[in-house]
């Protein structure tokens, strides 16, 4: 495989025209203390993309990597997330984010999740259409929503999301949600896109990893990249890192992408937005 550290990764242009790289760095369950230098180092491998959360409690670890880089600001793509607990006061939870992050502006801003229960979501996206028309986000989107938190939001929304990030791995690709999503111009954004490291170990990933020289992570993430998703694998470890990174220049051949995609088995292994509350988030 080559490594284009230099290359810049294929990017999908949003419904608002702002352009999100495909493949992004995740750092949830990166612990704060280690969580700056795992974002250097997926700096120093070539992402620009990082993915947090105000849940993450590693912000500030992001901010502090962002300012030690020396990148300049527009060459980032910076997304984080409204706390479950914070659906009623989104406008106070942005502000505290982009303190955390150092940031006048986000890239990327998440409903976490739904929360149905709550009855919140619809009044948070009123809030989060604010904060973008005030210029402090530069696109804005849902995280775990299911086609029917998709219909409500939909149907009082004057911005329509321009992502929805939910869990999608080979064995569990929610088809249905990724076309409905696709339908209303929403780009998906795969979190465990590696089904947490067990998607590896599947034998058409490991026959097409040794085909391609590649790692079997490389694989499932070329997939991804292949079939249109945005993709944001997590790790703590550099080699991991800047070989998941070199993945954006593996290219798989349709068969091949089809192989992977007859892997689904419907296996979650995340919460089910329907119900999950984490109030704790
Ligand atoms: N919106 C939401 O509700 C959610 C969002 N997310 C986002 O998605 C990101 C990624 O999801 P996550 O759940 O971490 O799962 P991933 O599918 O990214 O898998 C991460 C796991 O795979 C291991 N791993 C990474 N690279 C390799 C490799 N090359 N070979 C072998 N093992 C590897 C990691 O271990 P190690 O670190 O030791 O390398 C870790 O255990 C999160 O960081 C977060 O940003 C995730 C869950 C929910
Ligand atoms: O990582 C996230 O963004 C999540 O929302 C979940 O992983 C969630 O926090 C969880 O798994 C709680 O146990």
């Amino acid at each position: 495989m080559s490594n284009a550290q230099n290359s810049t990764v294929p990017g999908i242009v949003l419904n608002n025209s702002v352009t999100i790289p495909q493949l992004g760095f995740g750092v949830f369950q990166v612990p704060p203390a280690e969580t700056q230098r795992a974002v250097e180092d997926a700096f120093e491998a070539g992402y620009r993309h990082i993915d947090t959360a105000a849940a993450y409690q590693n912000e500030s670890g992001v901010g502090a990597a962002i300012r030690a880089s020396g990148i300049a600001r527009e060459e980032l793509f910076i997304t984080t997330k409204l706390r479950n607990g914070e659906q009623g006061r989104a406008a106070a939870a942005f502000n505290h984010s982009r303190r955390e992050l150092g940031l006048d502006v986000i890239d990327l801003y998440l409903i976490h999740w739904p929360v149905p229960a709550q009855g919140l979501f619809v009044d948070a996206w009123k809030a989060l259409e604010k904060i973008h028309a005030d210029g402090g986000v530069r696109a804005i989107g849902v995280s775990n929503f299911l086609p029917e938190h998709l219909d409500t939001l939909l149907a009082s929304a004057d911005v329509v999301p321009a992502v929805n990030q939910f869990e999608l791995h080979p064995t569990f690709q929610q088809a249905d949600l990724a076309a409905k999503s696709r339908s209303h111009g929403i780009a998906v954004e795969a979190y465990s896109p590696l089904g947490q490291g067990a998607d590896l170990q599947s034998e058409t990933v490991t026959e097409l990893a040794a085909k391609h020289g590649a790692t079997p992570a490389q694989i499932v993430l070329a997939w991804h990249l292949g079939i249109g998703n945005i993709a944001i694998p997590k790790s703590v470890h550099p080699e991991r890192i800047r070989q998941n990174f070199a993945a954006a220049w593996l290219q798989l051949a349709p068969e091949e992408l089809a192989a992977v995609s007859a892997l689904d088995a419907g296996a979650r292994l995340g919460a089910d937005p329907a119900v999950a509350s984490f109030s704790q988030m």
